[in-house]
């Protein structure tokens, strides 16, 4: 990773190579290197394949792409057709749409001979809006982690249980849920935090275990399926998951499994706290069960595992019976009634305040809408 400022960054414009640079997430946490993408194509290819993912990191890897193209063909049907291609790429996180709106509404008035430049400014300024975006989601978030530290009774640390990755790997940095988490940690609180492996693609035990570790966070793993008795047995102050689309009214869509953890919240009156920058939000849906477009990827990736073998090799094996079909679907959506806050840029909203950030801009959009 690079290393930026104190912290870490996912993507970043590497001059020398004249491209855009992204670690491959395909290869940690057993190997650290990166790709380099320096075509539209090649951006894509890196958000189909998860090369690059979490839902604001594809919405800019998706306006580097954009960029990228518009060096060879700057046309306003060159334009066009490459941003719904790269739309195209994954219909769940509406971050893409978000950044790729952001990059149309500014370049659809310039003439072809602009359009480049102006593109990858856009990207740039889309990327530099996400770092200032969670890193105060961090600093909003920080006081629900100082409540339960001041509520902790005779327990020795906070237990947070967070599903799949929404660090700084899945945006560009700080990260979304365990932003708060890294300002707690940052901060002297005693914290620890529950990982979900998150199954199948284990974003959790295999992201979300690397980053805290090499921020010295202490966590455990957790099967997908132990959260509920941890949150039985009290072992969990609060829950912090990120988000990949929030309509109007709150209705969450977030990595499969999201859900299962917010129903044992409910039911065992732990705090679900969704935290996303404001790009997250859609504000054309309002039902997100019937809206949200759910992303059925490969059940190849539930029918195998990726591990090291015994001589550090990394092999794909099968962990179902032989001929057995699989189904896929990589998000869920939770209820808004089931959302205790939602932790954004802007502040801790309860669901029915969302709509408060509606019409406040970014400055990306700002700047140019
Ligand atoms: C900060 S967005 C993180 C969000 O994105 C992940 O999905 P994927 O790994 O498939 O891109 C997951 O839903 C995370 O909560």
């Amino acid at each position: 990773m690079k290393i930026h400022g104190t912290h870490y960054r996912s993507i970043w414009w590497d001059a020398a190579a004249d491209g855009v640079r992204v670690i491959n997430q395909l290869a940690l946490p057993f190997a650290l290197d990166t790709v380099l993408i320096r075509s539209a194509d090649q951006a894509a290819h890196a958000i189909r394949t998860m090369t690059v993912r979490g839902a604001p990191l594809i919405g800019i890897t998706a306006a580097y792409g954009l960029a990228l193209a518009l060096r060879h063909d700057a046309s306003d049907p060159a334009l066009e057709q490459t941003a719904h291609g790269l739309l195209a790429t994954r219909p769940t996180a509406v971050n893409l749409r978000y950044a790729i709106e952001v990059a149309l509404a500014q370049l659809r008035p310039l003439s072809p001979a602009q359009r480049a430049t102006a593109a990858l400014e856009i990207a740039a300024q889309l990327a530099d809006e996400d770092v200032a975006l969670c890193h105060a989601i961090g600093q909003h978030g920080l006081p629900l982690i100082e409540a339960a530290w001041a509520n902790r009774g005779t327990r020795e640390r906070v237990n947070i249980l967070t599903h799949c990755n929404a660090g700084w790997l899945a945006t560009v940095d700080w990260g979304t849920a365990l932003a708060p988490i890294y300002a707690a940690h940052d901060q002297g609180i005693p914290v620890h935090v529950w990982v979900d492996e998150t199954r199948p693609r284990n974003q959790g035990a295999l992201l979300t275990a690397l980053e805290l570790g090499w921020h010295g966070v202490p966590h455990t793993v957790v099967a997908d399926n132990a959260g509920g008795h941890l949150m039985q047995r009290g072992d969990v102050g609060l829950c912090l998951v990120g988000a990949d689309r929030v309509t109007t009214r709150g209705d969450t869509a977030n990595k499969i499994g999201t859900y299962l953890k917010a129903l044992a919240a409910f039911d065992n009156g732990v705090g679900f706290h969704v935290a996303l920058p404001s790009p997250t939000i859609d504000w054309r849906m309002d039902d997100g069960l019937r809206e949200i477009p759910i992303e059925e990827r490969s059940g190849d990736e539930v029918l195998t595992v990726q591990g090291l073998d015994a001589q550090n090799t990394l092999r794909s094996v099968r962990v179902a019976a032989p001929g057995s079909p699989a189904a896929n679907p990589a998000f869920d959506v939770t209820p808004a009634r089931l959302v205790t806050s939602f932790v954004t840029e802007r502040g801790v909203l309860e669901p029915h305040a969302l709509h408060t950030l509606r019409r406040q801009k970014t400055p990306a959009q700002k700047t140019h809408i």
